[in-house]
């Protein structure tokens, strides 16, 4: 961990910090504009994503004050209170973890491990209270990256999602039917996509994002919908992106996706990384720790 700054809690704006510049380290802002298709052209083994100490911690505004459980409101009306004050919730305490490019890494954990904020705050979506995030270039979240439109047409939102991952006309030309075909969705391509159920937009929202090659792309239970036939196809597309030497974080609760898909598996647990390794063993561990109830 020497390449890494010092946690600097009075600095910490969510920034991404890019090392490799000149200057050792520059940063970027989490807004900034995708990267453009092909931009995935480094080694695989090189380092891509390193998170030093990382703590993120929601603040929750009160509607009022609760006491041992009462409903806030009630409370009120009841005590004639008006502060509301604000709670606390430490939902990443410490995180340290190194990846390479060419890794695929499955997180795993129970509900409110803090999985999902670990990946928003990889995505510089939330801004870390200590620690840092350094990547090479900004992560792709899938789901947010690319927005797609409702009242669009699944093959509308194909050319706008790809156009703005920063693809070419010619590129989105040349990729849409293959990301047509990945989808699977048939003539339902010509309905809006308000219309199409959970697993079939997030079908399109996988098809659409790894067409374009990311250097760190991160998913969030976007596989949970799909069925098994679709599992498969997405495993192999990862096993793509992994030979392209993208860096893939895959949150699932689902262990056969993630023994399919990674080589690496991180088992969160109250906001800390409980064990880092290889699939086999961290999951052998988990699935034993919840054998015995934890
Ligand atoms: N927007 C939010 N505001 C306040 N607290 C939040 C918010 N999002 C998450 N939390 C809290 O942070 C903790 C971690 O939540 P997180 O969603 O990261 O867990 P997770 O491991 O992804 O859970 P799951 O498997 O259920 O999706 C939980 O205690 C949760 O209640």
């Amino acid at each position: 961990m020497s390449t890494c700054a010092a946690n600097d809690p009075g600095d910490a704006t969510g920034s991404i910090q890019v090392p490799g510049g000149p200057g050792g380290t520059t940063t970027t802002s989490p807004t900034s504009s995708a990267p453009p298709a092909g931009s995935a052209t480094a080694a695989p083994g090189e380092l891509s994503v390193l998170v030093d100490d990382l703590h993120v911690t929601y603040r929750v505004p009160m509607a009022g004050g609760r006491r041992g459980g009462a409903p806030g409101a009630v409370w009120r009306m009841l005590h004639g209170e008006r502060g509301a004050g604000t709670r606390t919730v430490r939902a990443v305490r410490g995180v340290s973890l190194m990846t390479r490019r060419g890794d695929v890494i499955g997180v795993i954990g129970r509900n409110g491990s803090g999985k999902s904020t670990l990946l928003r705050a990889i995505a510089g979506l939330l801004p870390p209270d200590a620690g840092r995030v350094y990547v090479r270039e900004r992560p792709s979240l899938l789901g947010v990256d690319p927005g797609l439109m409702g009242d669009l047409s699944g093959e509308r939102n194909i050319v706008l999602g790809c156009l703005a991952m920063g693809m070419s006309a010619r590129q989105v030309r040349d990729a849409f039917a293959g990301i047509a075909e990945f989808a699977g969705l048939g003539e339902a391509l010509d309905r809006p996509l308000r219309t199409y159920s959970t697993g079939m937009a997030q079908r399109l929202r996988f098809a659409i994002t790894t067409a374009a090659p990311h250097e760190v792309l991160l998913i969030d239970e976007a596989l949970a919908t799909g069925d098994a036939e679709f599992r498969h196809r997405s495993a192999r597309r990862l096993e793509e992106m992994r030979a392209e030497a993208g860096t893939v974080f895959l949150v699932s609760h689902s262990l056969a996706a993630i023994e399919e898909s990674c080589g690496r598996a991180v088992w969160m647990e109250a906001g800390r990384v409980r064990m880092d390794g290889g699939v086999p063993e961290v999951l052998a561990a988990y699935r034993e720790n919840e054998a015995h109830g934890g």
